[in-house]
């Protein structure tokens, strides 16, 4: 196969062209939002169940219980946890926390405990409760003191710093309360807000856990889409709103997330917001637009308190705090400048209900089109099925697919007319091998060499037609592999590690090399087993080609350049059995190799069988 590049570039890459798609799908709780112990707050459950009492264990004996608290540490958290310590018990008595699926102990880490507690009946007790940070088996990593005071008949906060003095191997561990029960017996002590953090990535309070936010860090993305996705609103009573997700964690209620456990919302609106400015992101942000996943619409004379719901989430995110009392919230929580947004979204994949979305969207775009001008909305009906008005000049396309159907539809956006029309590929992935049924049997538990080499010759055609596709993101980012809704996604995790796929190695290569122009070359053969991009670095004057080579026997390519280039440069291949993946087992199965390569203005590469390769030189 012989490769002619043309001089001159066809248009610029646009500067969002690659990004993140996030919701909590297994993804937020437990996930990159730091917070170590699961239900801290004890939010939206059933008090006197046992439920309410999940991932906590009671130590010793001890009675523990989740109340309805008559005098509850804030309106929005109603609920405590009721610590009674029988008579006669002895020894060490109360209660722990096993996080999330695990707890991670690390020797190097400081952890900021901390609780509100009171007692709901004046006591003459004082005593000691020990916060520790122990092995299942109860060996004690770190511990800390502070002395409860039977007085103590309204909230009160403690907080202390945990220093592990050595690092085990094992996850399995948990966060505990404990007190000496010949002191305190027949005591009964409230508990509320229990919260446990480990450094953050920058350093960030209330942040983001280090290890997953670096690996979404190096593949330098360019937008975060947020808050979903199915998770911004399955029910009206549910949905996602802006306003319960901001503020102090003791005044967020939390809510029942659309993947079947409960969101605390303590990565919240904000912290999404520090979360792109830490990542040098911008938000792609989406308003809740009055559909439900249960296939409820509002009616069109019932939006307006949902269109300045949508109104003041955007004001918190970029309005004059001179001007206007969310963006003087924003102002008030540390942050008066505005964040950087150009795109809202309306609504998440409302294919689902595109009748009801010829009026949503002429109401929610239309009024919000008239409050933020320098705004561009995004539509998520099919593009121009229905007609909207006023029409989209941006439309969010989602594909989940097989590796096939992907290597099919690399000229996917060839055909669209140049109309003004922009396009985000806001989710795609190759889920499945069953083209009968791709979501259901024959779903990936992981990404494989063939889905990401498929995701690969699709994002040639994304790159080609990048004067269209302003973005695109694989969906779903993360993976919680003790507790996920949804296979496969980009990166898996668990309490101590992180696993990258082959896809995000795929997703990485692409955006690290992603240029600044894109530069015309000879189109790849229609449903072939080649495809290519080329595009320029304009800053680093370097010429960068993707090239997918999906065939399982390796493939011989001559490249004809259009400028001298210099002899030195690299390829970084991405290679290995159609099968195989990344996974706690084979954590680093398939890595790409970088190594030196010689250039020169005509010159030969062979691509291997199964491969994602990045040929980058410099153009002399
Ligand atoms: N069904 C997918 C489409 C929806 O937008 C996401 O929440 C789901 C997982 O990425």
């Amino acid at each position: 196969t012989v490769v002619t590049v043309n001089g001159s570039a066809s248009h610029i890459t646009p500067r969002l062209l690659y990004g993140q798609m996030f919701e909590d799908i297994n993804s937020g709780d437990g996930g990159i939002y730091a917070e170590m112990l699961q239900n801290r707050a004890f939010q939206q459950v059933t008090p006197n169940t046992t439920a309410a009492l999940y991932a906590w264990n009671t130590i010793n004996g001890a009675g523990i219980n989740v109340i309805a608290d008559p005098s509850p540490v804030s309106s929005a958290l109603p609920n405590s946890l009721q610590l009674t310590i029988p008579e006669g018990a002895s020894g060490s008595i109360g209660f722990g926390n096993e996080g999330y699926y695990g707890i991670q102990i690390n020797s190097g880490w400081t952890y900021n405990a901390s609780f509100y507690y009171k007692f709901p009946v004046t006591s003459s007790f004082e005593g000691a409760a020990t916060i520790a940070l122990q092995s299942a088996e109860g060996q004690v990593y770190a511990s800390a003191s502070v002395s409860l005071i039977g007085s103590q008949t309204t909230w009160n906060k403690v907080a202390v710093h945990l220093k592990p003095t050595l690092s085990p191997m094992s996850t399995a561990n948990n966060f505990t309360v404990t007190l000496n029960a010949a002191e305190a017996a027949g005591e009964t002590i409230d508990f509320a807000m229990f919260s446990l953090f480990p450094p953050t990535f920058k350093g960030r309070a209330n942040g983001l856990r280090i290890d997953i936010a670096t690996t979404l860090y190096e593949m330098k993305p360019s937008f975060f889409r947020l808050p979903g996705g199915n998770n911004l609103g399955g029910t009206w009573a549910t949905r996602w709103q802006w306003n319960a997700t901001v503020g102090p964690l003791v005044d967020r209620p939390g809510r029942m997330g659309d993947w079947g456990y409960i969101n605390t919302d303590g990565l919240g609106l904000l912290e999404y917001m520090y979360l792109c400015e830490d990542m040098e992101m911008e938000p792609i942000m989406a308003v809740w637009a009055g559909y439900s996943l249960d296939g409820e619409s509002l009616p069109d004379d019932a939006l307006d308190p949902y269109i300045q719901q949508a109104t003041d989430q955007i004001n918190f995110v970029i309005g004059d705090p001179t001007v206007n009392e969310y963006a003087a919230l924003r102002a008030s929580l540390g942050h008066p400048e505005p964040f950087p947004l150009t795109y809202v979204e309306i609504g998440n994949e409302d294919f689902f209900a595109s009748d009801s979305y010829i009026y949503r969207w002429k109401y929610f775009a239309g009024n919000l089109t008239a409050a933020f001008p320098q705004l561009r909305f995004i539509a998520t009906t099919y593009p121009f099925d229905p007609i909207l008005d006023p029409v989209p000049l941006q439309y969010d396309n989602h594909v989940y697919q097989t590796p096939g159907w992907f290597i099919e539809n690399a000229f996917y956006y060839d055909s669209f007319e140049r109309n003004g029309t922009y396009y985000f590929q806001g989710e795609y992935a190759a889920i499945s091998l069953n083209v009968s049924d791709v979501f259901g049997d024959g779903r990936l538990m992981y990404p494989t060499i063939e889905s990401s080499i498929g995701e690969a010759a699709y994002m040639t055609g994304l790159e080609r037609n990048s004067d269209i596709v302003f973005a695109a993101s694989y969906a779903p980012l993360l993976m919680n592999v003790a507790n996920y809704q949804w296979t496969p996604n980009l990166i898996a995790f668990d309490a101590s590690e992180v696993y990258p796929s082959t896809s995000y190695y795929v997703q990485q290569l692409f955006s690290v090399n992603r240029g600044t122009e894109y530069l015309p070359s000879t189109v790849p053969t229609y449903n072939g087993t080649l495809y290519w991009s080329v595009t320029h670095d304009s800053s680093a004057s370097t010429v960068l080609i993707k090239v997918v080579n999906v065939d399982s026997t390796s493939a011989p390519m001559t490249f004809n350049l259009p400028f001298e280039v210099a002899s030195a440069g690299f390829a970084t291949v991405l290679t290995g059995p159609p099968t195989a993946s990344n996974s706690p087992t084979t954590p680093n199965a398939i890595v790409p190799i970088t190594s030196p390569m010689t250039f020169s203005k005509s010159f030969n590469f062979t691509a291997p069988a199964y491969s994602v390769t990045v040929l980058t030189t410099q153009f002399v």
